[in-house]
This record gives C-alpha cells, sequence and structure tokens, in this order.
C-alpha cells in the first residue's frame, strides 16, 4: 500500500494543501445550508500526484479538521495517509474516483442533498433553463442522471454519463440529490451553492405559473459572456 510518509516531499506538500482546502470547504456545505448533519461531500485532486482528497464518512462538520481527511488512489482506495485505520472515507469515494478517472479536465467533485435540488431529482425532472443566472452558471438546463446504488461506482458512471456532453457542471442523480464537478473543489462547491439557488427560485416560479424559457441564443451569449468576461481577469 502506497505510504504518504514515503512519498516525494513536493507530494507531501500538495497533499498537506489540499487537506486543508478541502477541510475547509467542507464548512462551506452547512455555512450555505446545503445539507444537514454528515450528508454531503467534498473532494479535490491532488496537483501533480495520482490523488485526491475527502472526507471521512459520517464525520460532523465541526469535526472536519485537515489531519482527517482520507488521501485516496485514482481508484479510491485509501493510502497509508496518517489516519487511523478504521477512519473510512466518504461512502461516495468511489464515485468521485470514477468522475477524476474519466474527466481529467476535472479537479474537484461535491456531493449535497440540498432541499430544492434534490425535490426535483425526486420527481426526475430537469430544471429549465429560465433564469439568466442558469444561463451563466450552468449554460443550459441542468440535467437529471439515472437511479444509481451508493457505495460502488455506479454513481459515478452516471455522473459522467450525464455531464460529458453538458454544459452544466451540475447533475441532479434522480431520487438522490445532485453532484457537481468544477476545475477546483472551490469551482465545485460554488456549483453546489448555485444549483440550490437556482432550483429553489424555479420552483417558486413553477408554484407561480409557467416559467418562461430563455432562447437558446441567449442562453449562448450568457454563458459566454459570464465565462470569459465576468469578473476580475486573474
Ligand atoms: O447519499 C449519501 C448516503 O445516503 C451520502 O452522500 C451521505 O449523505 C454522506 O456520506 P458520507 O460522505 O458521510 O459517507
Amino acid at each position: 500500500m502506497i505510504k504518504l510518509s514515503e512519498l516525494p516531499k513536493d507530494v507531501q506538500e500538495a497533499v498537506a494543501a489540499t487537506r486543508l482546502k478541502v477541510a475547509e470547504l467542507h464548512a462551506e456545505l452547512p455555512a450555505n445550508g446545503l445539507v444537514v448533519w454528515t450528508a454531503g461531500n467534498v473532494s479535490e485532486r491532488v496537483p501533480g500526484a495520482d490523488l485526491f482528497v475527502i472526507k471521512p464518512s459520517g464525520v460532523r462538520y465541526d469535526e472536519l479538521s485537515a489531519d482527517v481527511m482520507v488521501v485516496c488512489t485514482m481508484d479510491g482506495e485509501k493510502i497509508e495517509d496518517g489516519t487511523p485505520d478504521h477512519l473510512s472515507p466518504s461512502s461516495d469515494t468511489a464515485a468521485h474516483a470514477y468522475v477524476y478517472r474519466h474527466m481529467p479536465e476535472v479537479g474537484g467533485v461535491v456531493h449535497t442533498h440540498s432541499t430544492y435540488a434534490t425535490a426535483f431529482a425526486a420527481v426526475h425532472r430537469p430544471i429549465p433553463c429560465v433564469l439568466t443566472m442558469m444561463g451563466d452558471e450552468f449554460g443550459g438546463e441542468i440535467p437529471v442522471g439515472p437511479f444509481a446504488i451508493i457505495g460502488d461506482d455506479s454513481i459515478g458512471r452516471g455522473i459522467v454519463e450525464t455531464l460529458k456532453d453538458s454544459r452544466s457542471p451540475a447533475v441532479l442523480m434522480a431520487n438522490h440529490g445532485p453532484f457537481t464537478i468544477g476545475r477546483d473543489a472551490v469551482a465545485a462547491v460554488k456549483a453546489a451553492v448555485m444549483v440550490e439557488e437556482v432550483a429553489r427560485t424555479v420552483a417558486a416560479a413553477q408554484s407561480l405559473g409557467d416559467p418562461v424559457p430563455i432562447e437558446q441564443r441567449h442562453i449562448d451569449s450568457l454563458y459566454d459572456r459570464y465565462q470569459n468576461v465576468y469578473g476580475q481577469k486573474s
């Protein structure tokens, strides 16, 4: 088994930085009202190594410090990372690992059970692109993925199958909830916040009447501006 303490120093440093970042980002899930109790997870690739960092399963958010973040191979196997052997990674680890193996551009993955997005997942209904914020962030509707059992790579296969030809960084896995992807974990967390926000607004709109779809040419223009012009140049 791979031992963290035997990996090159620069890899160990990259793991430490990723652990800190992933631990801190988990606090964003309850802060943004996206999770109850322990029901969601964040992971991120370790730059320069075939490893990723994810939270331990079923541990409360206020206990998620950097030193309990679990380090896994791209097959979702925990390495000897200095945490106790009994500390198992998130039950969604195989799903995150599958996404990393099949979507090389993805550097972060997030899963929550946020209420409104999960309500759309419960009725297998995509969130239609009826808000400029959706054009900006998702480039179209937010799709529904297949029903998949928890614990193996079934969820990962559903995520990849649904998102590989979509501009959306979010998929509503049927009867389960949202999974989001991003170039890093910050981007994936942002997408998780945004999917809940637009799900809530669209649900409110649907209670008032029939939300009006945005024309495709306007969606394309919104997406292009937001992705390429909006904000500050780095
Ligand atoms: O969907 C599920 C289980 O129903 C999971 O996403 C949990 O809600 C979070 O699991 P851990 O990451 O704590 O294992």
